[in-house]
């Protein structure tokens, strides 16, 4: 049943994903065996997710390989039906794939590519134009901010095998989002480039939620992207979700200290600065400690009242660290549930 007029950009509730996966053992025994005895083993990707996202928010989707991200963006975009629970996107159930639906989303994979390998973006771009039925005052507007915005000149012409990553992935981004969609799918969509193409999409990324008011979730290896575009995370490890929030509070899960910064005015010894915190770097007029996170205030008080300070800055630890400790330990997979059938 589709429902119209949402207040909410994406509704999920008890969410699951269930696979089976056949197993096979090598060679042409194994083949045998499996041709009388077919082990098939269940894979549960997606357990019992929920969330909303209102209108206009951009969210960090993060989680540690194989927990469940890419699941969760294909069943949110109608190409995986769930096994259990809800999805609502823009009022839509995904899963029945409606025009209405499929014009107001897309899905960008920075892994696949959905542009015509052998001809010129500009040809997908004209496919695209006819399957959106995006009227032609639309898409000339839409593609002249696009060509200004991801400096696409030179490059729209050119056959698609014949691109850069990172030119192929701005079209890419120019492609999917050509009709306009109002809620954007993003799933590693800086994966490979340099760290200038990598800006380049998140500002377009950036410019796009600005101006369109567009709900953003995204998945990315690079922590850079989510710091820059997300002000919710969400994480899901082995399947389910486990954090819920903002930044600050991400990098309050994890158990590592705050990071204490000063600029002095008279040169101090690491020797000197360690009685305050773990010295991370020292030397001259600038230093770096990490503190526990209880003790940061008074800490920061004590190096102003002992040391000439120009300037003292607090920060949380890098995202990157506060993941690495979350998920950074091999930790087994989910126990599979193992079948045995004929
Ligand atoms: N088509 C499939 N058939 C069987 N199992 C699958 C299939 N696709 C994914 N899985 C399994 O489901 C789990 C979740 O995979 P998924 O690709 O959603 O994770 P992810 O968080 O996107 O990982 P990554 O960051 O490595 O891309 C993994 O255990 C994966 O092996």
């Amino acid at each position: 049943m589709t429902i119209a007029s949402p207040d909410v950009a994406v509704h999920v509730r008890d969410l699951n994903k269930q696979y089976t996966v056949h197993e096979k053992e090598p060679g042409l025994l194994g083949s045998l065996k499996s041709f009388v005895n077919r082990k098939s083993r269940s894979v549960e990707a997606v357990r019992g997710v929920s969330f909303d996202l209102q209108p206009g928010e951009v969210v960090g989707f993060l989680g540690p390989n194989g927990a469940g991200k890419t699941t969760t963006l294909k069943m949110l975009s109608g190409l995986l039906h769930p096994s259990a629970g809800t999805a609502r996107v823009v009022g839509f159930e995904p899963r029945r794939r409606e025009a209405a639906f499929l014009k107001r989303i897309t899905l960008v994979m920075g892994q696949k590519q959905q542009l015509l390998w052998d001809l010129p973006a500009l040809d997908s771009f004209l496919v695209n134009q006819a399957i959106y039925e995006i009227p032609d005052d639309e898409y000339h507007a839409t593609m002249r901010e696009f060509t200004e915005v991801l400096d696409l000149g030179g490059i729209l012409k050119k056959q698609v095998r014949k691109l850069s990553l990172g030119e192929r992935m701005k079209c890419e981004l120019a492609a999917a989002l050509l009709h306009r969609p109002q809620v954007l799918f993003l799933d590693e969509p800086t994966i490979g480039l340099d760290v200038n193409m990598q800006e380049a999409v998140r500002a377009f990324v950036r410019d796009y939620n600005a101006r369109f008011g567009a709900t953003v979730m995204l998945t990315s290896h690079y922590m850079a992207d989510v710091t820059a575009l997300a002000q919710r995370i969400l994480v899901i490890d082995r399947g389910e979700l486990v954090f819920d929030g903002d930044l600050g509070a991400l990098a309050e899960q994890g158990s590592g200290g705050k990071t204490i910064r000063v600029q002095l005015r008279q040169p101090a010894s690491p020797e000197a600065l360690a009685a305050y915190g773990q010295v991370v770097s020292a030397g001259g007029l600038s230093a770096e400690l990490t503190v526990p996170r209880a003790e940061v205030s008074a800490r920061a008080a004590r190096l102003l009242a002992d040391f000439d300070v120009a300037d003292l800055t607090v920060e949380d630890p890098p995202i990157e660290a506060v993941m690495a400790e979350l998920f950074g330990g091999q930790r087994a997979p989910a126990a599979p549930k193992v079948e045995v059938g004929v």
